[in-house]
């Protein structure tokens, strides 16, 4: 609702309320609606200020809204125009935040005063829309099609100082933002108005508009990766520069309309939803957010500075947690230090753009050692050496030896066995699996494995401690590569069987690049390295050394394997990093790809020797075998407890693994495409290869297949339901 009182004998203060970011529902509007007519009908009013609850403006739209049954009249565009029709002056008291359809008020108002502290922007692109209430018309009046059309196809929140330097708002206060807006307003009392109407204002024309504009669109459309919104903003704001205000409002609307029945947008919101569903964490055993409370980390450390751990470090220190570096020795210790410095001193510059400060060249912030005996009054250690059992053991083993009790132990682990690890240590309560992704202090997700006895405090303490990282924590079960990497596995699988049976490696990267991936699966194996997958089978006995003698080239444990990787690693082809991998590069450490006629002679070769019949597959397959093959892992992963929802598993895949987020993660995406039609062609692919199980569709599928196809939020419900069906 919004409740409407006097701030002054003749200024009326409409406050929007709809806690927690005063959210425009239809009754806020509608109580928005009232305030103003009565205002405009109180011949004692003479002026009005507007302002949200509790220091914030409003969050735009109840984003609910928008998949209700009753989105036809969201009818905010007509308010605005009553604003700003108002013959009374009206000036938004902005506080907060003012985003979306809240900035939209904002900018039906004839003034505009923002808190110091305020956030504006018009998010509406990434939830897959446009803003829908007049503001791709008025914005580009007021600030210029150039800066329009950053914040409007970004989507990024505006900081009141820049919004005050390209005139988006009138004033930047420190103080109480709505006293101030009361006392412009009583000023303003009787002076015209007309020029501060941004619908009547002609839109500031660029000298070379039409050139500005094409490559406009195409910078947008680079960004977009095959999301429709980027581009719908952008010909909503050229419509400005092109049409009077009203047809405008018109194209506006039309778009708007196109965006909001598409299932990008229903993706786009879903996963706005989900991703803050994944902080209300639970286990199977009880544990949840709840009742769990998160210990402060006053000071970190984290042992190992490859490129895994100075990632970290660099996280650490942006987040303002003093944090020890340690290496087993100087000249690792001075490589890592050099290398973190200088991660460091790139994240400075770019802090400094947004006026923030960086602080790092103080001891008590960052230190760096080869001493154990340092890390004893940590709160937290971070152990990120690299995959090794042992190794990870001996250190967990010394850190139980030398930390204080309190202290909790994290290990960044890809895959490997957190309660192994743990058993080793004096605290398995306070130890905890983080699998932070590379570049660690780029990449968003983190997922946070609890083992058996890890205790409720540790993974409320690890989430806490991802959210102070502005990462976005998952919290799951221990098993062999968690849910990332266990879904990871039958996806590239399948890629490498594909092509076994006839594709190239561009041709499969293509399809799924062209579904929206950032990178397809064997662009992505030279980036992250073949020597590392190589080294993991090693371990595993499925390739190397540790081969039993006479085991069949292709077949492993009874099912079908395929040894191309290893083929790759065995003639030193690791990818990027040696120049050559599934493509050739320009140099070693080159990072353009280009097919490779040696892969493809290579691959003829291999099919010939192993008497492989070729084919063509087209996209079709391609895209199902590889999609499918994961999204039954990830069914299995729901069944076995492991995540606590099919949005765990989405959160990871869009933050972790270049998921197209207009898609809204493979399990939403499962639920678009019918979870009958997966099942069926799971069963067609199955058939074909009786020897590989990941094509085998999951028990939890086919249930919820013979339950009636329920909706992807009322999959976990069904999990202990009887089917008489099956
Ligand atoms: C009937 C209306 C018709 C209007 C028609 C005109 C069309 C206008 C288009 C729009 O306005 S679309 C919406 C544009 N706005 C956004 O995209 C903002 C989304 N929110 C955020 O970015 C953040 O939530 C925030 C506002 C910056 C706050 O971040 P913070 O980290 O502080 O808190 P959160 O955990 O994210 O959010 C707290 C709580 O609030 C819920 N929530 C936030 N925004 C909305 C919203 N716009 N609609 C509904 N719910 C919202 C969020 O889900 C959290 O809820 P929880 O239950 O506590 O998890």
């Amino acid at each position: 609702m919004a409740q409407y009182a006097r701030g002054a004998a003749a200024v009326a203060v409409i406050r929007l309320r709809n806690p927690p970011v005063n959210a425009l529902s239809l009754t806020v509007l509608q109580a928005l609606e009232d305030g103003l007519k009565r205002a405009d009908a109180d011949p004692s009013v003479k002026a009005v200020t507007i302002c949200g609850e509790n220091g914030k403006f409003s969050a735009g739209a109840d984003i609910r809204v928008f998949s209700s049954p009753k989105k036809q009249g969201l009818g905010l565009g007509p308010i605005i125009s009553l604003i700003e029709r108002s013959e009374k002056p009206v000036v938004a008291a902005i506080e907060g935040i003012a985003l979306g359809g809240g900035l939209e008020v904002a900018l039906g108002c004839h003034y505009r005063i923002a808190h110091v502290q305020a956030r504006m922007g018009l998010p509406e692109v990434t939830i897959g829309l446009l803003p829908g209430a007049e503001g791709t018309q008025r914005l580009p009046r007021l600030i210029g099609i150039p800066a329009a059309l950053d914040i409007i196809t970004t989507g990024r929140h505006v900081p009141a100082t820049e919004a005050l330097k390209l005139g988006l708002v009138d004033e930047v206060v420190e103080e109480n933002t709505v006293e101030a807006a009361i006392r412009l307003a009583t000023k303003l009392i009787g002076q015209p108005l007309g020029h501060r109407r941004l619908s009547l204002r002609p839109v500031p024309r660029l000298p070379n508009m039409e050139a500005f504009l094409s490559d406009a669109l195409m910078k947008v459309k680079k960004r977009a990766q095959g999301c429709l919104a980027p581009e719908l903003c952008f010909q909503a704001i050229k419509a400005a520069t092109e049409l009077p205000f009203a047809d405008g409002v018109r194209k506006e609307r039309e778009l708007f309309n196109i965006l909001l029945t598409s299932g990008q947008a229903k993706a786009l919101q879903y996963a706005f939803f989900a991703e803050r569903a994944v902080e209300k964490w639970t286990t199977p055993n009880g544990a949840s957010w709840k009742s769990a409370s998160p210990q402060p980390i006053r000071k970190a450390a984290v042992i190992g500075l490859g490129t895994m751990g100075r990632g970290i470090v660099t996280s650490l220190v942006k987040a303002k947690i003093p944090v020890v570096g340690l290496e087993q020795d100087l000249e690792y210790l001075n490589t890592g230090r050099k290398a973190v410095m200088l991660l460091l001193e790139r994240e400075a510059m770019k802090m400094e753009q947004g006026a923030q400060t960086l602080d790092f060249h103080n001891p008590a912030r960052l230190q760096f050692t080869v001493d154990f005996d340092v890390l004893r009054d940590v709160d937290l250690v971070i152990e990120a050496v690299f995959e090794n059992m042992a190794l990870k053991k001996e250190i967990f083993n010394k850190l139980s030896r030398i930390c204080k009790p309190e202290a909790f132990l994290c290990t960044n682990t890809s895959a490997l066995n957190i309660d192994e690890i743990a058993s080793v240590t004096n605290r398995p309560q306070q130890v905890i699996g983080t699998h932070f992704f590379s570049p660690a202090h780029v990449m968003r997700l983190l997922e946070i494995i609890y083992g058996r006895h890890t205790s409720p405090t540790t993974i409320a303490t690890a989430m806490q401690l991802a959210k102070v990282m502005k990462k976005v924590g998952v919290v799951v079960g221990n098993c062999f590569g968690f849910v990332g990497n266990r879904m990871m596995f039958p996806y590239t699988q399948q890629a490498v069987f594909l092509l076994e049976e006839g594709s190239r490696p561009e041709d499969v990267d293509r399809v799924l690049e062209d579904f929206g991936f950032k990178i397809g699966p064997f662009r992505m194996s030279d980036l992250a390295g073949l020597d590392v997958g190589w080294r993991s089978r090693k371990d595993q006995g499925l390739t190397g050394p540790s081969l039993a003698p006479g085991t069949p080239a292709r077949q492993r444990r009874g099912y079908r394997y395929s040894p191309l990787p290893d083929l790759l690693c065995e003639k030193g082809r690791f990818g990027q990093k040696t120049g050559k991998g599934w493509y050739q590069y320009e140099k070693a450490g080159g990072r353009i790809s280009k097919p490779d006629p040696w892969i493809h002679s290579f691959l003829s070769e291999y099919r010939d020797t192993h008497q492989i019949k070729t084919r063509f597959i087209d996209q079709e397959e391609i895209l199902e075998r590889c999609l499918f093959a994961l999204i039954s892992e990830g069914f299995d992963i729901l069944a076995e407890g492991i995540a606590s929802g099919p949005e765990h598993l989405d959160v990871i895949y869009i933050n972790g693994y270049g998921w197209p987020k207009h898609r809204g993660g493979p399990m939403f995406y499962a639920s678009t495409v019918g979870l009958p039609n997966i099942l069926a062609k799971l069963q067609k692919y199955s058939e074909m290869h009786p020897d590989v199980p990941q094509l085998r569709p999951s028990a939890f599928l086919k249930k919820l297949v013979a339950m009636g196809n329920p909706p992807l939020n009322d999959w976990m419900s069904y999990l202990h339901r009887q089917s008489n069906k099956l």
